[in-house]
């Protein structure tokens, strides 16, 4: 589904990422992890082409996205969910809503409502401005955003970070539900572990820009979490 082949990509002259590669099956939850500053958000922004890839390509379902605009790759089926979540926070939540279908082949079809379906909280927000949210409902509102184009592939940027237990855990049931469904894959950046065990099927691990572990997620045992990932 999305194969990353050996790219380098930074910010200017600066090149954060060096000859990194990974895979995304269809339908698989798959988790970048890393200390910060590693570079986990600089691929998920090269992936969906915010930030230009230097050298490598990457390839979506068979096809050369490496030099499509991100609007271009949303179109193609590719939803993103960024870090700190980048809610209008000047439009209503049904107009927040309404942005994530400009990506979609569909838009006269309105927003669906399996991405509406799966937070239960917003409709009744659905009038208030983006910017009154608390964190957490900007939080599903960003991920509800995502999927009202109905993406193929879904790139999550810490969806967890700085959030309440409780909606921790809406957001895990969240990706279970995708999971099983079956038809969406994930690409998640996580940084808590016991998350990623429940959620992943595979993991990758970055530091300093390259890719230093990775494997299926039995495979993330303490050695390698020792290693890689504890401060
Ligand atoms: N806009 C930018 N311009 C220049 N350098 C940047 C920019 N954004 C990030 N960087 C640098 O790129 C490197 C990787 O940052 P990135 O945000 O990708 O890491 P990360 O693993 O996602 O970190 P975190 O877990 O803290 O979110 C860091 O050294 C960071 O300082």
């Amino acid at each position: 589904m999305l194969s990353v082949n050996q790219i380098e990509s930074g910010y200017g002259e600066s090149t954060i990422l060096r000859q990194v590669s990974i895979e995304v099956p269809p339908g698989q939850v798959v988790c970048l992890m890393g200390r910060n500053g590693v570079g986990k958000t600089t691929l998920t922004k090269t992936i969906m082409g915010a930030i230009k890839t230097k050298n490598g390509a990457i390839h979506y379902n068979g096809q050369n996205i490496t030099k499509l605009a991100p609007y271009e790759r949303a179109k193609l089926g590719i939803g993103y969910v960024p870090q700190g979540r980048e809610i209008f926070g000047q439009l209503t939540v049904q107009e927040n809503l309404l942005l994530g279908l400009e990506a979609s082949r569909d838009r006269k079809a309105g927003v669906p409502a399996s991405a509406i379906d799966k937070f239960p909280v917003l409709p009744s927000m659905y009038n208030r401005k983006g910017g009154d949210l608390s964190g957490g409902q900007q939080q599903q509102l960003a991920f509800a955003r995502a999927l009202a184009s109905k993406p193929k592939l879904l790139l999550l940027d810490e969806p967890t970070e700085g959030i309440q237990p409780s909606i921790v855990q809406d957001i895990q049931d969240v990706i279970r539900s995708i999971k099983q469904q079956g038809d969406t894959a994930i690409l998640l950046v996580e940084q808590s572990i016991d998350f990623v065990k429940s959620v992943a099927d595979y993991y990758y691990i970055l530091e300093k820009g390259t890719v230093v572990a990775s494997g299926s997620i039995d495979t993330l045992d303490e050695q390698v979490i020792r290693q890689h990932l504890v401060v």
